[in-house]
């Protein structure tokens, strides 16, 4: 499981480790664990072209006593003080020291200095940031050459860490070397994106695994999740899972949710609904029927919604059931807050940005901008187990901390696939999965088949359910 912690709680530990070592060690690991990474990326440090730019705390710290070890090695590290009169003192002695030139942020050449650089160290402001970049750092930035190498110190500077929303403007890294545990901002989109690769430097912290705010699956812990049928299994034991889904007009929708749920683990698919033909054509090993869900026979967890139309009818049926409900699409719309409210059975709710945001009465981009509060509202709304999809899919329920996707790949954008994953979570739910755990592993699932359907290229829904079973023993494997 690779965890992430908030501000706070990095603080906090910070703090009981300076109470018991010496003064500046935690600063003296960061800066060497940076260093060690810009020389990687460097290939040769002799003679490469550096520029630091400095912020006013101790981030600024961080990129003048890694710069001081580089110009040890025969690079020419030039820093760019944002704040002269509030740069890290102990930092920029040593950069002196090493040989290093330092020149004001407010000054003409200052410009010309980061253009000419080829690595770039973003070390302007970390976790005591607010905001997006300052008017004369956003200018710096812009000057960087378009092939230079950015390495972030910690935290893109413009970049919240706690939540990786960004307003106004941020840096780009190539890589982001953060200290101590990993923030929820370079793990959730747009904060992800700007952060390019992160690589964590341990640097002694020790932190409480029950304060951790995000957690990311690891193939481990999604091989540990997969149902495994054993020689006992008949169907009713691997779980039924039920599919509402689809209309006569339009099948599609009804096909991929089967052809998902077919994946997924599940002893069997049952379908509900007037799509029953196309349903049969394409899967024969389905068992359909026509009539309400309630009749249809023994199901262990339902899904409801895709291509559902304005069926109201078969969705308050599906929502009166006493067994584990997924919510996706139609009926997303359809579901009222309250009788979701009222369900004691697990109910998981699938929208994507735009479903939320109807939800939720906000705009698209709020949802996309801010994707942590708005799965945690919505979650504590419904009182429900929430997977709101996207470039990073995050998955909340309304305690423990919240569950980021690794695997999406933006190929996954594309018609029908939403339809694959609430199949494919809803028959990991009918197996036995909790709500969290069947969000979480079926998004795994999905997005690892879609990037085994893709290499690179485009990819149909139906690819990524065929890619389906190559991902689950791409997982098994590690087992
Ligand atoms: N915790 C740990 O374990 C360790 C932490 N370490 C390092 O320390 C870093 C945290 O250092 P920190 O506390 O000094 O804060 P930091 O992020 O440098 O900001 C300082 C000042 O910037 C300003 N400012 C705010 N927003 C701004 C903006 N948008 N644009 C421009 N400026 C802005 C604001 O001052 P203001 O100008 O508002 O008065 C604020 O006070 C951490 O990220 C890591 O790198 C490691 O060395 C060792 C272990
Ligand atoms: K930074």
């Amino acid at each position: 499981m690779r965890n992430a912690y908030g501000v706070e709680s990095v603080r906090a530990a910070e703090r009981e480790v300076m109470a018991r070592g010496p003064e500046g060690a935690l600063m003296r690991r960061a800066a060497a664990g940076l260093a060690a990474e810009c020389a990687q990326l460097l290939g040769k440090v002799y003679g490469a072209r550096i520029a630091l730019l400095v912020g006013s705390g101790d981030n600024g710290g961080d990129a003048l006593y890694a710069g001081a070890k580089l110009a040890g090695r025969g690079a020419g590290v030039t820093a760019v003080l944002l704040a002269p009169e509030r740069t890290h003192a102990g930092g920029l002695a040593a950069l002196r020291a090493a040989g290093g030139t330092v020149v004001d942020g407010s000054e003409d050449r200052a410009e010309g200095v980061v253009a000419r650089a080829r690595l770039v160290v973003d070390g302007i402001v970390g976790i005591g940031g607010r905001g997006g970049l300052r008017e004369r750092a956003a200018r710096l930035v812009a000057a960087v050459a378009g092939d230079a190498l950015v390495v972030a110190v910690d935290v893109p500077s413009g970049v919240d860490a706690d939540t990786g929303e960004v307003h106004g403007e941020a840096v780009r890294a190539d890589v982001t070397v953060t200290f101590g545990a990993y923030k929820p901002g370079l793990l959730i989109d747009p904060g992800r994106e700007y952060a390019g690769a992160v690589r964590l430097v341990d640097i002694g912290l020790e932190l409480a695994s029950g304060e951790r705010v995000l957690e990311a699956l690891q193939y481990a812990d999604v091989a540990g999740l997969l149902p495994r049928p054993s020689g006992e299994s008949d169907k009713y034991r691997r779980g039924v899972v039920g599919v509402v889904a689809g209309s006569a007009r339009y099948p599609g929708a009804a096909v991929l949710c089967v052809a998902g749920a077919l994946r997924g683990g599940a002893g069997a698919v049952r379908y509900v609904g007037p799509a029953a033909d196309a349903v049969i054509a394409r899967f024969p090993e389905t068992l359909v029927s026509a009539g309400p869900p309630s009749k249809a026979g023994r199901v262990q967890a339902w899904v409801v919604g895709p291509g559902l139309g304005d069926d109201g009818e078969r969705l308050r049926d599906v929502v009166a059931a006493d067994v584990p409900v997924l919510i996706d699409a139609d009926g997303l719309r359809l579901a009222g807050e309250r009788e979701v409210r009222a369900r004691r059975a697990p109910t998981l709710l699938t929208p994507h940005a735009g479903e939320a945001a109807a939800l939720l009465g906000v705009s698209r981009e709020e949802v996309e901008s801010a994707r942590l509060s708005a799965v945690r509202e919505l979650a504590g709304r419904y009182g429900a187990t929430v997977l709101l999809k996207g470039s990073t899919t995050l998955v909340a329920s309304g305690e423990g901390p919240v569950r980021v996707n690794p695997t999406g790949t933006p190929w996954l954008a594309t018609a029908g696939s939403g339809d694959v994953l609430s199949g494919l979570a809803g028959s990991l739910l009918a197996a036995g999965l909790d709500a969290r755990d069947a969000g979480a592993v079926g998004a795994y699932l999905h997005g690892l088949a879609a990037r085994h359907a893709s290499s690179g290229g485009p990819v149909a829904a139906q690819d990524v359910a065929d890619a389906i079973p190559a991902a689950w023993r791409d997982v098994r494997r590690t087992d």
